[in-house]
Parts: C-alpha cells; sequence; structure tokens
C-alpha cells in the first residue's frame, strides 16, 4: 500500500478470467497504458501464454514455467505473477482488480472484497458455472500470493442493473423476480467503455438510442440510451440471446423439458449441451471459433454463420423496438472487432432500419463504417475491459 498517499511506486494488477482464458494487465498508479497486459489462452494442456510490455514487445515468461504449469487457472496466474516479479522487482502491488462476471441483485458498482462478499459471490456460481467459478479461483489465489492486498470486484451485471423493471424480468411469477431470478445481462465492464468511447468519438450519437454487440467467444447485445442501458440480449445467466461460440443463445425452455423427460437427461447433462456443446461449435460441428468456420467453407460451417447472423438481426430488431429506433449500431468483442464479412452479414437487409455499410471502411476496419447516406450510424470500436477495471481500482482505493 502507499505510504503517506504516495503511489509512485505502487502498480496494481487486473485479472480477467474467462472461460478458458486469463487476460492480465498490470498498471501503474497513474496512466492508461498498461505496463504488461497478455493473456493465457487455451488453459488446459494446450496451454499457451503470451504477455508484452507496455512498448508492445514481447515479455519472456519467468524460467522454471513447467509444462502443466498453464493446466489450471491458478497455476496460470502463478506463471503471470512470477513473470512480473521478474520484470518490475521494485514494484510494490497495491491492489487486485477482477472481473466478476455475477453480482447478483445486490451489486451494483465495484468494491472490496471481504469475506462476506465473497459468500455471496460463491452462492452466484451457478448462475454463470463457465465463469464465476473461475473469476473466484482468481481472487483466491491472488489473496494468497499477496496477502494483505485488496482486491476489488468489478461486475460485469452492474452497467444493467438500472434497467426498467420489464426488461429486468421474467414472465414467471413474481417470487422469482424477489428471488433474483432476472435478466441480469452481462459484459457490463466492455459496455462500460464503449460508452464511455462513444461520448468521445461521437457525443450526439452517444446521447441518443444505440446499440452495442459485444461478439466474442461470448456474445451479447445491449441496448442504451443516453449511455444507460435498456435491455440486454442476455438474461438470467450469459447463455440467453445471441448464438455463441460453444452456447445455445435463445432457446424454447420447452426444449430443456424434452431433454429432461424425453431424453431423461440430468441437469449437469443439459448444462453440458447448453454451455459446451451449442452455438458455432454444435452447428458445425467443427469449431467454436469464427474464424475457422470462415475458412472452412463447408455446408455446415456455413449453417452455424447463418444462425449466428441470423439471432444477431433478431436481437439487433427486438433491442432497437426497446429503443424506440435507432441512432448508431456499435460492434466490439473478438468476432465484431475483426470480422469483415461478419459485420456485412448482420448488415446485410438492415436498410429498413437505416442500416447500410460503405464496403471499403468495413474491409479497413475503420471506426466509421456505415455510408455517408445512411441515417443510422455504424461503428467499430475495440474493447477495453481491463481498463474500466483499472479506472475503477483507482476509485476504490483512492489511487484516482
Ligand atoms: N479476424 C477474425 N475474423 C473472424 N473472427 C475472429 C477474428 N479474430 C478473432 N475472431 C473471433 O473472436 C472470437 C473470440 O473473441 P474474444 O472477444 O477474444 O473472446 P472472449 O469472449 O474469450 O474474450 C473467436 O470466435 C474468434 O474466432
Ligand atoms: C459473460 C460472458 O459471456 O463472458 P465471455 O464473453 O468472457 O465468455
Ligand atoms: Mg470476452
Amino acid at each position: 500500500m502507499a505510504v503517506n498517499g504516495d503511489w509512485s511506486d505502487c502498480g496494481f494488477l487486473v485479472l480477467n478470467a474467462g472461460s478458458s482464458s486469463l487476460k492480465v494487465a498490470l498498471f501503474a498508479a497513474t496512466g492508461d497504458e498498461a505496463l504488461l497486459s497478455g493473456k493465457v489462452e487455451k488453459i488446459g494442456p494446450d496451454g499457451v501464454i503470451q504477455l508484452k510490455d507496455a512498448q508492445g514487445q514481447a515479455l519472456p515468461v519467468a524460467e522454471g514455467v513447467a509444462e502443466g504449469d498453464l493446466g489450471t487457472h491458478t497455476g496460470a496466474l502463478m506463471v503471470v505473477i512470477r513473470t512480473i516479479q521478474r520484470h518490475f522487482p521494485a514494484l510494490r502491488l497495491a491492489a487486485v482488480g477482477h472481473r466478476i462476471v455475477h453480482g447478483g441483485p445486490q451489486f451494483n458498482a465495484p468494491l472490496v472484497i471481504t469475506p462476506d462478499v465473497m459468500r455471496t459471490l460463491e452462492a452466484l456460481a451457478p448462475f454463470a458455472p463457465l465463469h464465476q467459478p473461475h473469476n473466484l479461483a482468481g481472487v483466491r489465489a491472488a489473496m494468497a500470493a499477496f496477502p494483505g492486498v485488496p482486491q476489488v470486484a468489478c461486475f460485469d451485471t452492474a452497467f444493467h442493473r438500472d434497467q426498467p423493471f420489464v426488461n429486468d424480468t421474467f414472465g414467471l411469477p413474481s417470487r422469482y423476480y424477489e428471488q433474483g431470478v432476472r435478466r441480469y445481462g452481462f459484459h457490463g465492464l466492455s459496455y462500460e467503455y464503449i460508452t464511455g468511447q462513444m461520448r468521445q468519438l461521437a457525443p450526439q450519437l452517444a446521447a441518443g438510442r444505440v446499440v452495442v454487440a459485444h461478439l466474442g467467444n461470448g456474445a451479447s447485445m445491449c441496448a442504451v440510451h443516453d449511455g444507460r442501458a435498456v435491455a440486454s440480449s442476455m438474461g438470467f445467466s450469459p447463455l440467453d440471446g445471441l448464438a455463441m461460440g460453444t452456447r445455445c443463445g435463445q432457446i424454447d425452455p420447452g426444449v430443456l423439458l424434452y431433454m429432461l423427460d424425453q431424453e431423461k437427461l440430468s441437469s449437469a447433462e443439459i448444462a453440458r449441451v447448453l454451455y459446451h456443446e451449442s452455438g458455432l461449435l454444435g452447428l458445425s460441428e467443427l469449431s467454436n471459433d469464427m474464424r475457422t468456420l470462415e475458412a472452412a467453407g463447408t455446408p455446415q460451417a456455413q449453417r452455424a454463420i447463418d444462425y449466428f447472423v441470423m439471432r444477431a438481426q433478431r436481437e439487433l430488431g427486438a433491442l432497437a423496438a426497446q429503443l424506440g429506433g435507432l441512432d448508431a449500431l456499435v460492434f466490439s468483442g473478438g468476432i465484431g472487432e475483426n470480422s469483415v464479412l461478419i459485420r456485412a452479414r448482420i448488415c446485410e437487409r438492415l436498410g429498413w432500419m437505416g442500416i447500410e455499410l460503405d464496403p471499403a471502411r468495413n474491409a479497413e476496419h475503420a471506426t466509421w463504417i456505415s455510408a455517408e447516406q445512411a441515417r443510422t450510424a455504424v461503428l467499430v470500436v475495440r474493447t477495453h475491459e481491463e481498463l474500466v477495471i483499472a479506472r475503477s481500482v483507482r476509485a476504490v482505493v483512492g489511487m484516482a
């Protein structure tokens, strides 16, 4: 911690633990540029780590990394910590910031994790089984590695907490809402960053009706009016809405009853189908990776892409209806930022919404990709969840 408010030799770590990856960034007390950033992907037997310094140069990991160290989130974090200690021996760690996917109905702002908070977050793990256990494993590993250092939770659900009741509830008996069965929405750290960027890039549009499409391995869309969340395609869990890498997206609950009653699947088996075997992977029977599907050119890969595009168009229409019209559509996430094809396919046939792309600008991944004469702006904004966490950590521990 800082001595007499002097944070000059302090830094803090940001962890974004996903279903199969761990993104990390090390920040100094001030500044938006990370001193070190990187990710561990495919955590498991084929884990791969890439770390870079502030200039973008690859940083070698600490010696002694054994095969298998990248097999778990905790092992991967230990490799990152050893590497940081080697490259920044004089740095004093003032805090660790964590992306926590589920904050439930109670948490709508970043906070320091106490034992009580930890218990509440653990109880929410069944609502986001692909994410929350990994998020919390990251918290425990960081607590063990840095005893006494504040651990700050930043919630993916917080951005959506003030959406109107009709977009927060299901049409179930009201006791379910009281129990916490609500449409939480996720990817909130990404939406917070993008709405902030929109205020800088296009203040007039940011004050209007915007749909942000966060299309990554997990994918969702959020309707935002004047920077505030109105509705999200994701609901109670990160399963709802768009088709994803391995998740099904919107589904008729009757299908779950069929799996239970006719196929006699257990709830664990159903969860496996919905979270791990569906979406792009399930439809293509090839891959959850959009790059692989685009390159494959097989009829089944094509069907998976067609379904992904159809769901995105349907959700966009539904969210635009909630906003009473659309001033801007913003693409983000690994697919939204990088796939010329998917952006073009989603925007195809949306002329009635005022959407028309400029193909050359789309191909260049320009920030503004809509045609000059188009009524609705279409933008590409690279998201930065780690920076949102970094800003929150500074505010919570009093560094800002
Ligand atoms: N150039 C590209 N073209 C198409 N898809 C891409 C491209 N680059 C990355 N993607 C896709 O982005 C997805 C991963 O997005 P990302 O936001 O990094 O995921 P995560 O949810 O794990 O943070 C993968 O499906 C990947 O194939
Ligand atoms: C909430 C969610 O789906 O997150 P991710 O995109 O990291 O899988
Ligand atoms: Mg993501």
